[in-house]
């Protein structure tokens, strides 16, 4: 099979498990595959056949900035549930990465797999 993915997606939100947190706004990077079949869409040429990452973005962005949230897992599953329900994906792997979160780290984050039952 074949993926559409997007790296370092960038989302400002209010997220985190502290009270400090819970009224500032701080930045969360996504990487997303979504396992497809890209044939159809590049033998036609139409995006119409594919999975639009345009449209990804968006959906991503506007579920996770909805409401507050309190961690990084709740996001990384939220986001792979919207997207096995919502395109025609049979996997999808979502790593949410938090930078600000540990001054000592480059980054932390979670990385799940979630497959269509
Ligand atoms: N596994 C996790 N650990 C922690 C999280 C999280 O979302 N998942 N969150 C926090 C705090 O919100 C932290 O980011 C504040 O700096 C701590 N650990």
């Amino acid at each position: 099979m074949d993926i559409v993915f997007i790296k370092q997606l960038q989302v400002d939100t209010v997220i985190g498990v502290y009270d400090w947190e819970k009224s500032i706004q701080q930045r969360l990077f996504l990487d997303l595959a979504l396992t497809t079949d890209t044939k159809a869409a590049a033998t036609g040429d139409d995006i119409k056949l594919t999975l639009d990452y345009a449209i990804i973005a968006d959906k991503v962005t506007a579920l996770i900035t909805a409401q507050p949230i309190e961690l990084i897992e709740t996001v990384a599953e939220r986001v792979a549930a919207m997207l096995l329900q919502q395109f025609a994906t049979s996997k999808v792997e979502v790593t949410v990465s938090k930078p600000g979160a540990v001054a000592q780290a480059q980054t932390v984050g979670v990385h799940i797999v979630r497959s269509r039952n």
